[in-house]
């Protein structure tokens, strides 16, 4: 484990521009070890608390440190922090490998390291083609390149897998996951719950530039379950037997039970002991994109009409 402890740290970090509130109040840690989403819908203000961890944005009111200093503070930033904001601020008329060089010189890193980093992002065949005629996807690749010269023990990347085919998101999802593994602190942002749910152990959960839920893939799956929706002809009876087995049971608005905290089979053997039929046995475990539909449905700013 490289570091412990809060890594990056907002504290009531406010952004506004004009009459707009990009972030607002927000507090948020960010710790070693794990990936951590960053979510939220277009707009949310993921990308403007990016940047103003890395000074590139000030502050409205509040701070945001990495490793307890500014990061305008850090000694040797491209060491300590990598980060991948923009995949389009790049020079296309330089080669991929010039680019990198010139990024490495500037903090003192040899060139094997740039041969290595191509090659860890798959860009190793490219290396002298202009960025100009790159991809979006091959341009992502080439930040992330880029975050990792310095082999830094914190990466930021926002909405690393736009642009990317079927084949880079589960690239960047292996990658995030080995770079926390090593116990680098990781932060990625993403406006969709499908990119995250395989790729984060943790997920922050912003809308209109607030904290909506600082929660887990586990606890957020939990906090949505709707239970097991079971039917029966003696609902009274089943539900007795199945409180006293260790459900919790409520009505559901449907006319049924809803039973949380016992399996289907838990469900149909307590049944079957009692003697009561049992007409219905449904899981109804919410998936993660409609727990996190409900939780920033307030937060959206931009969606079609027919939704
Ligand atoms: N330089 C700026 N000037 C004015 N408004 C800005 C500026 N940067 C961001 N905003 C506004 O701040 C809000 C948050 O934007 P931000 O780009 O941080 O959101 P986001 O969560 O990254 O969104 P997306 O998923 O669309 O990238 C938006 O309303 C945006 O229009």
């Amino acid at each position: 484990m490289r570091q412990r402890g809060r890594v990056i740290e907002t504290t009531r970090l406010t952004k506004r521009y004009g009459s707009t509130s990009a972030v607002e109040s927000l507090s948020i840690q960010v710790n070693p070890g794990c990936v951590t989403g960053f979510l939220g819908p277009n707009g949310a203000g993921k990308s403007t608390t990016m940047r103003m961890v890395l000074c590139l944005a000030a502050p409205t009111s509040g701070e945001a440190l990495v490793q307890g200093r500014r990061y305008d503070q850090l000694r040797f930033p491209m060491h300590e922090v990598g980060a991948l904001l923009d995949a389009n601020a790049v020079h296309g008329g330089r080669t991929a490998f010039d680019h990198l060089r010139c990024l490495a010189r500037t903090n003192g890193i040899g060139d094997s390291r740039v041969v290595s980093v191509m090659e860890q992002v798959g860009l190793a065949g490219v290396a002298k083609r202009r960025i100009g005629g790159f991809s979006l996807g091959m341009r992502q690749r080439l930040g992330i390149a880029a975050a990792l010269l310095g082999d830094p023990g914190v990466l930021m990347f926002d909405e690393p897998v736009n642009g990317l085919d079927p084949d880079g998101v589960r690239w960047i999802r292996g990658l995030a996951r080995s770079l926390a593994a090593e116990g680098r602190t990781v932060l990625i942002s993403s406006h969709l719950m499908s990119e995250m749910e395989q790729t984060a152990d943790r997920l922050l959960i912003i809308g209109r530039g607030r904290l909506i839920s600082d929660t887990t893939v586990r606890d957020l799956l939990r906090q949505f379950d709707r239970g097991v929706l079971v039917r029966s002809p003696r609902p009274a009876e089943l539900a007795v037997a199945l409180t006293a087995a260790g459900a919790t049971v409520d009505r559901d608005p449907s006319g049924g039970l809803s039973v949380k905290a016992l399996t289907v089979a838990e469900i149909g053997d307590t049944a079957a002991t009692h003697g009561i039929a049992v007409h219905e046995v449904t899981p109804r475990t919410a998936s993660l994109e409609d727990a996190y539909m409900a939780l920033t449905a307030d937060s959206v700013d931009y969606r079609a009409s027919d939704q």
